[in-house]
């Protein structure tokens, strides 16, 4: 005897009280991170815009729409906290563990901080010497400079390593940034290390930037890359003073040490992997 056929169960509707779990009053809001992130990009949208401008009005309109964000310390308690992909607390650790296995020092590091805030990342590393400046210093011990305008110690005190650690992304002037590799140079004692951070994003999912042209950048600023890694939000590197190209002294320490370092290879804007969800981090260098 054939068997019945079962009727399929019917599926129960989801009736979810309103105004309760389901309903729109009191779903949960979106995360704030999603909102800090928005501010962070929102902030360098408008500091790459300020950097294109030669309009005094129109910046002084930028900067006053930085303002209305919560201005370069809300940009740096977002950092701190961690509301942005970028946080770089991580950051510091890392450097510390491969400057110790790499040089095992007896005497503590001379390192020069860039773009520290409240100047926290290598307090509990004895036998790092640290010297933190920023744009915006958030603690009294932390020195108010734009990295540009630092002054270049005597030799016998240049530093074994200057840190910029998610510096460059926050630079809005693109040729600035690969201007601030070369500029690192002046600070270095001989052979000396640059510890670069960047967010993972700007290598691994921009049109205009991979780790493969960034190493080739680095390397034509002068600058061996010892280590690099990459953490789930950073990308890591470890770079080294090469060893100067023979060339004459030019008319200021920049100009010579751009002799002395700089391959001359010019670094344009130019689309390496397309994508229409990739973001236009770029690097230029000329
Ligand atoms: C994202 S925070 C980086 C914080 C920290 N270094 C880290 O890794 O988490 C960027 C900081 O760089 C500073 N900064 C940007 N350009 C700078 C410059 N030219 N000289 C000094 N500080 C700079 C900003 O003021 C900001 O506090």
């Amino acid at each position: 005897m054939a068997e019945p056929t079962k009727k399929p169960a019917r599926k129960k509707r989801l009736i979810r009280p309103r105004g309760r779990r389901g309903g729109v009053k009191n779903r949960k809001k979106t995360p704030t991170v999603n909102a800090h992130a928005q501010h962070i990009a929102q902030y360098h949208t408008l500091e790459k815009q300020i950097a294109r401008t030669t309009d005094a009005a129109e910046r002084d309109a930028l900067r006053a729409q930085q303002q209305a964000l919560g201005g370069l310390a809300m940009y740096q308690d977002q950092s701190n906290t961690g509301g942005a992909t970028e946080r770089g607390g991580e950051s510091a650790k890392w450097s510390a563990k491969v400057l110790k296995e790499l040089l095992q020092p007896d005497t503590p590091l001379r390192l020069l901080d860039v773009g520290a805030i409240a100047g926290t990342a290598y307090a509990k590393y004895r036998w790092i010497a640290p010297t933190y400046i920023d744009l915006n210093p958030r603690a009294p011990h932390v020195h108010a400079s734009d990295f540009f305008d630092w002054p270049v110690p005597p030799l016998d005190e240049r530093y074994d390593v200057v840190g910029l650690s998610l510096v460059l992304n926050f630079v809005g002037d693109l040729a600035k940034r690969g201007e601030m590799l070369l500029h690192a140079h002046q600070y270095l004692r001989p052979n000396g290390y640059v510890y670069l951070v960047l967010p993972l994003a700007c290598v691994a999912n921009s049109r205009y930037l991979t780790h493969e042209h960034l190493r080739a950048i680095v390397e034509s600023a002068g600058y061996d890359v010892v280590r690099q890694d990459d953490s789930a939000r950073l990308t890591r590197w470890l770079l080294q003073q090469r060893t100067p190209r023979h060339s004459k002294p030019g008319n200021t320490l920049l100009e010579t040490i751009r002799r002395q370092f700089y391959d001359g290879t010019v670094y344009k804007k130019r689309e390496l992997v397309p994508g229409a969800q990739r973001n236009n981090f770029c690097i230029l260098l000329s």
